[in-house]
């Protein structure tokens, strides 16, 4: 099949908490005349971003069942099937990967499988980059340096909370992980998605040294030492409580909670909260209004290294109305 008919696809990697799922939201709105199909992959078990994420025109496919790149499982081959067979009804495929995922594995497919690739044409990998937390994660974790490895653009996001002259810094320490990558910049009230559409992923790699052209394997590993913990309330929250215990909670456990986010039933509130964290910082803010037919309930998921499920249940008991 001619590649002109094959869909493009857009996956974007970063790391837990970079602003991927915010990024996603602006994309909706700049590409307002364009059809998107979202595949929304989470390594917590229950889905949470999807809900965050903003345009109801565009269709929303949840793989929650294990990141992406560990089990590149029947499913999402089973998905792009189905969305090959309603291939009139989107103009593009845009694919948010978990934020531990290694975007080689989920670019496999795209690259190596030749029936996929005939259906499906990887136009770009974009790994958005936390500028403030990036230096902290590139030294815990090395999940942060295979994904700016492998991308074809670099955006550096969040850069509201950074001097102007640590810009230049952290642009020449991403150049020595990845010199063949497209260096951008912006934040959550701009982004540079002009110049972004502008790369596309041949251009990048026709300039890189011919070993990298071979196949890239799909490495079965796992994230041993990563744990997402969910669990799910009926009770309303207090959200003053829930706020101040989980602000005392990452100021002295922060070093092993990656990530906290949730979806908060509060009592007589018309709107659920939103409560997020990236590093020891917490951030709560205003949802969308509850529906009517919908389950009041709260969901949350931490995410991070070795975590006891006993005590976070603990702390999150004490918050709740009964
Ligand atoms: N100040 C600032 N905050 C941002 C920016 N982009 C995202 N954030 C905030 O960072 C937090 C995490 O953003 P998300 O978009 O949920 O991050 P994510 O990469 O999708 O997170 P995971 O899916 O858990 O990996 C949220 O509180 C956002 O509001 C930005 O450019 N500036």
């Amino acid at each position: 099949m001619s590649k002109l008919l094959a869909k493009p696809v857009m996956l974007i990697t970063g790391f837990l908490g970079a602003g991927k799922t915010t990024f996603l939201n602006a994309l909706i709105q700049y590409q307002h005349n364009q059809r998107l199909a979202i595949i929304e992959n989470e390594f917590g078990e229950e889905p949470i971003d999807g809900e965050l994420i903003i345009g109801a025109d565009n269709d929303i496919y949840e793989l929650s069942n294990g990141c992406l790149c560990c089990s590149l499982n029947q499913d999402f081959y089973v998905l792009l099937e189905e969305l090959w067979g309603r291939r009139n009804e989107f103009d593009e495929l845009v694919i948010e990967t978990t934020g531990i995922a290694d975007p080689a594995s989920v670019a496999s497919p795209f690259l190596t499988s030749q029936s996929i690739s005939c259906y499906y044409q990887l136009k770009r990998v974009v790994c958005l980059i936390d500028a403030r937390h990036i230096e902290e994660q590139l030294k815990n974790t090395v999940e942060a340096r295979k994904q700016i490895s492998f991308s074809d653009i670099l955006l550096i996001t969040k850069t509201d909370l950074i001097e102007d002259n640590y810009l230049p810094y952290l642009e020449n320490l991403l150049d020595e992980i990845n010199p063949f990558a497209q260096m951008l910049s912006g934040n959550k009230t701009q982004y540079p998605f002009a110049e972004l559409f502008a790369i596309e992923r041949h251009a990048i790699v026709k300039k890189r040294p011919k070993f990298s052209l071979a196949p890239v394997p799909v490495k079965h590993h796992q994230h041993d030492d990563l744990v997402s913990l969910s669990f799910t309330f009926t009770e309303p929250f207090s959200i003053s409580l829930l706020q101040h215990q989980l602000t005392a909670f990452l100021i002295f456990q922060a070093k092993d909670v990656y990530r906290v986010k949730g979806i908060i039933y509060v009592e007589a509130h018309s709107r659920k909260i939103i409560v997020q964290s990236v590093n020891a910082n917490l951030v709560v803010e205003y949802g969308e209004e509850w529906q009517d037919d919908e389950l009041k309930q709260s969901r949350i998921v931490f995410i991070g290294k070795q975590l006891k499920p006993a005590g976070f249940e603990r702390m999150l008991k004490l918050c709740l109305i009964a």
